[in-house]
Parts: C-alpha cells; structure tokens; sequence
C-alpha cells in the first residue's frame, strides 16, 4: 500500500522534516501510551524515544490517530521509535476532563467529519451546531447525516431540513436509513480513496450499523492489530482502517460522542451570518441590545435572522469565551457565568 492510499498528500509530506534513516508512517491506534504505525510494508507497534517525549510540551504533542510521525524501524522491521509529529492539517480535540482548561487529541489529519442524527428523537438543530463548531475549528469539512428516514414521514423530514437550513447551516446533508438501505449508496459515493473519515453523533443513532454497511471485509468489531514479526501480536484495536473502497475510516472509542469545546474561529465559520452582521453595527462594541444603528437587532426584526440561530450563537460563544479563559479567572466569572447562561436560556423560552 502506497503511502498516498493512507492519505499521505504532497502539503503533508512538505510539512514533514524527518531526519536521516527516519521514514513517514501513520498511526492507526494508540492505546495506553503504546502506538501502532503503518507505512507501506504494513503495521508495527511504535514508542515514542524519550527525546521526543521530552521535548513535548502539553499532551496535545503526543501523536494521536490520523497523525503523520517520522519513525525509526528497528530488529528487521519488527518495532518503530516515533521521532516527530508532522504538523496536523486538522483535528478533533476535547477538553480534558478536570478542572483545568486543557486538550486532549482524539484523531487528526481527517478530511470529512459526518455528523450523524436520527430523524427519530435524536434530532436536534442545537446540537448540530455544536458539532458544526468543533469540526470547523478542527478545520475538518462537515457532512450531515439524518438516519432512521424510515420512521418518519416526508413532510416530517422535510421540516427537519427546512429548520436545518433556517438556522443558516449550508453543509451537504445526506438521509437515509439502514434498514431499506436508502441513502446509504449516497454516504459510499461521498467516500473517496485516500481521504479520512469519521463519524460523530450521539449513541443509538446508527453509527455502528452504518459503518458495518460501509466496511465490507475489514470487520470495524474484530479488527485487532498483528504486527508484522513472526509471533508478535498486540492486542490493540486498530482505530484507522481502510475500506473496500479506499477511503479512510476512523473510529475509536469514546470519540463519536464530544463535549463542546474552545471554539474560536469554528464559531465564527458555523455563524458567518452573524459575523457579517455584527460588523455592519455602528458601535465596534455594540452588545446589540439597546444600542442605536444595531444590525442584530434590525436583522431580527425584519426576520433576516432567525432569533433562534441567534441565540445558540451567544450560547456558544460564552461557553467558548468561558472555555479559553484560565482556570483562575474561570473560577471568578463561574458566578457570573451561571447568571447569564440562565438569562439566555429564559430569553430562549420567552420567545
Ligand atoms: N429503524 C431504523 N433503525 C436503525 C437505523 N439505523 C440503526 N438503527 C437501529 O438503531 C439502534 C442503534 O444503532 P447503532 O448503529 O448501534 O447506533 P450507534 O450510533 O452506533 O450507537 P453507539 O454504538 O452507542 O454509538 C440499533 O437497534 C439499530 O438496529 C435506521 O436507519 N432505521
Ligand atoms: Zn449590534
């Protein structure tokens, strides 16, 4: 397998510095501290060498699923040390549990998030948009997928994408269901050989039952890694598998379901509406309550925005604001915080 069939592009490989006898691989499942690596000649387990761990500075360094990493073979190609993280093109982070304002790493170098909700209780345009939010500040591109088509009716789905596009969210949007198969081919079709994939959304929505539908051969379930000496296996799920088509699946535990992050500039690209707005107000420091040249407000009035995609927009971005701020002035504004979350929600239901 070439290097480019596991996504390697020539932006990447320019990104990459590796030093003399180092190669590139990818990884394709960490678990615990330990790696998994593959390149052209197939997967071998990886560490990193302690120079590099000690160079690393927060845990974001740390190779994660999807990275680029130069590495060392070594017993006739049985094992590899990881000397470097080639810089990520994107990414998919959380925010460390605990009280401190850290991140984790959950997969990187990943072309196409699909946000996945079911048209069957699951669906919720709020959340959409938090997904949205951290998959454009990852700068992954977003596709959404609404399953379970088969339990409602046509004008219900039809609501659905009427209110998904009233919020202002221009993403492709693909239904269907697993059980009559519609859709499905669609989702295939979307899937090009060379790029990486990953599926997002709450549980019970049909992730797994989509991705056994996309898999083919290489079972997702009972995919565990064999190295490639003689005897040596681990144990360790592999996390980036190839499908029958080419195309690049990445899936791990615990990484479909993330909470909402730092957003940043991924705020600004899911709201570029109100982006645009906002600079059109008179006052730079315009709060677009009271304030007279306003274009919030007069875009609201004349029904230009839709109150509700206001609202989740100043949802988001305090949560956000809050998420950068260090643990100390965190505890500060809690307070305050608590406050104006509860007004927002109330002005949510007042409307
Ligand atoms: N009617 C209907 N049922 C579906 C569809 N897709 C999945 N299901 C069912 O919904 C349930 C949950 O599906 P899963 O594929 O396990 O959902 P998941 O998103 O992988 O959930 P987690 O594994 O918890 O993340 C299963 O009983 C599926 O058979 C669909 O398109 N239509
Ligand atoms: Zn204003």
């Amino acid at each position: 397998m070439e290097l480019t069939e596991l996504g390697l592009d020539r932006a990447l490989a320019e990104q990459a510095t590796c030093g003399s006898g180092q190669r590139l691989a990818r990884v394709t499942a960490v678990d615990r501290g330990r790696y998994v690596v593959r390149d052209e000649q197939g997967e071998v387990p990886a560490e990193p060498t302690g120079k590099f761990l000690h160079a690393a500075a927060s845990s974001v360094d740390m190779p994660c699923v999807g990275d680029w990493v130069c590495v060392q073979y070594h017993d006739v190609s049985s094992h590899a040390s990881i000397h470097d993280v080639v810089p990520r093109r994107s990414f998919l982070r959380r925010k460390s549990p605990g009280k401190n304002i850290d991140f984790q790493m959950i997969a990187a170098n990943i072309d196409v998030a699909f946000i996945v909700q079911s048209c069957h209780f699951d669906f919720n345009v709020r959340r959409l948009e938090r997904y949205l939010v951290m998959v454009n500040e990852g700068q992954i591109e977003p596709v959404l997928l609404l399953t379970k088509t088969d339990l409602v009716s046509a004008a219900e789905l039809e609501r659905m994408l009427d209110s998904i596009r009233a919020a202002g969210i221009t993403a492709r949007i693909v239904t269907l269901s697993n059980v009559t198969g519609e859709g499905v081919d669609q989702v295939k079709g979307l899937m090009v050989p060379g790029k990486t994939y990953c599926l997002l959304g709450s549980s019970g929505v049909g992730k797994t039952t989509l991705i056994n539908q996309l898999l083919g051969r290489d079972a997702l379930e009972t995919a565990a890694v064999s190295g490639t000496g003689e005897g040596r296996h681990t144990t360790t799920r592999r996390h980036l598998v190839v499908l029958d088509n080419g195309a690049l699946l990445i899936d791990m535990p615990g990484m479909r379901e993330l909470g909402i992050l730092s957003a940043g500039e991924g705020l600004d690209d899911s709201f570029a509406d109100i982006k645009s707005l906002v600079a059109r107000c008179r006052f730079a420091d315009c709060s677009h309550n009271n304030e007279p040249g306003c274009a919030i407000r007069k875009a609201i009035e004349s029904g230009e925005l839709n109150p509700e995609h206001y609202q989740s927009y100043l949802k988001l971005k305090a949560e956000s604001d809050f998420n950068e701020m260090s643990y100390v002035d965190k505890r500060k504004k809690d307070k305050a915080f608590g406050k104006m979350v509860k007004t927002v929600l109330k002005k949510d239901k007042r409307k």
